[in-house]
């Protein structure tokens, strides 16, 4: 197997008293990209951080492409590394094609490849303009060309699809499965969890410092037993009669069987006899229940 592009050992950081990250052990490989989950003040942007190289870990170990990011000898993977903080800000004077073109020569690029960046985003037709009259959308489209300079071997993004309208956020997972293709390795943290299951290889799920759980969405979902839903059509009550099905109703969702996954296929077989049947709803859990699942199964131990 090939050496992993991030690891993090053990890590963890403090801030006197507080312990901003407890202690992780992750490895993400080129090519995958890695979901970053949690609540305010988690350990998100810390983690992202220590990858960077910006902070240290007080504790454990921290290595990107092979070496300890916050070292002298790491500076020339610097121009390799995108990175997409959570409140993007810029010269606010320059206009967006300058600011652009900045950023590319500092990583080696020239301002051919700002443009083309600046078109892939969508705003081609305001880099004339100064930063200071874009919209928040624009900063955002702008934040990301930024990120995207020189096609990175390793993306961090910190929230990339705030203030994105549908349109741009569609475009932006369609820019991070290319570069997944093309070898690129991301880790995108986001609040915003609908659509997000679809680009991403594993999820890590943080509170409070601490990782929760880490994994491939099959992985979380059978690590939390949530159950299928499955909502058969045209039965009319019958499901409720039968003695093999009934056991999965429950009074919250009446007309819904809420079926262990092992359980699944058993129960899918007997409903397809029942006479009537016209259609099945089948739902497993979402990256939202998973998620949902984790944090309230980590809340209701701190209670204990
Ligand atoms: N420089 C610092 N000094 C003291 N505490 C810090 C510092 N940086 C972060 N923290 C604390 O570490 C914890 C984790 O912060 P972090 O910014 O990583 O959270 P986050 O998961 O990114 O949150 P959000 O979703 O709100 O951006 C928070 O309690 C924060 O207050």
């Amino acid at each position: 197997m090939s050496t992993p592009l991030v690891s993090l050992t053990d890590a963890g950081i403090s801030y006197q008293q507080l312990d901003a990250l407890k202690s992780v052990t992750m490895h993400l490989n080129q090519g995958e990209v890695m979901g970053l989950f949690g609540h305010n003040g988690a350990g998100k942007t810390t983690m992202m951080k220590l990858i960077l190289g910006v902070i240290s870990p007080s504790r454990g170990t921290v290595e990107v492409m092979g070496m300890a990011p916050d070292s002298k000898e790491a500076w020339h993977c610097r121009s390799k590394v995108g990175y997409l903080p959570e409140n993007v800000s810029f010269y606010e004077q320059l206009t967006g094609l300058e600011v652009l073109t900045y950023f590319a020569k500092l990583k080696g690029f020239n301002k051919k490849q700002a443009i083309d960046l600046l078109e892939q985003v969508g705003i081609t037709h305001a880099m004339k303009r100064q930063v200071k009259t874009y919209s928040k959308g624009m900063r955002q489209r702008l934040g990301l060309a930024q990120a995207f300079i020189g096609e990175p071997k390793l993306l961090l993004l910190d929230e990339p699809t705030v203030g994105l309208d549908p349109i741009a956020t569609r475009d932006f997972y369609k820019t991070v499965d290319q570069l997944k293709s093309n070898g690129s390795s991301v880790i995108l943290c986001s609040h915003v969890l609908p659509g997000v299951e679809q680009h991403i290889d594993r999820a890590m799920i943080l509170s409070t410092g601490q990782l929760l759980a880490m994994g491939t969405l099959a992985d979380l979902r059978q690590q939390a037993a949530l159950p299928v839903a499955i909502k058969p059509f045209g039965l009319n009550g019958s499901v409720a009669n039968d003695s093999k099905l009934n056991g999965f109703l429950t009074a919250n969702c009446p007309n819904t069987l809420l079926v262990p996954e092992q359980e699944k296929m058993k129960v899918l077989r007997q409903l397809i006899s029942h006479e009537g049947l016209d259609d099945l709803q089948v739902e497993t859990a979402n990256l939202e229940q998973v998620y949902q699942h984790f944090l309230s199964e980590h809340e209701s131990g701190e209670k204990k």
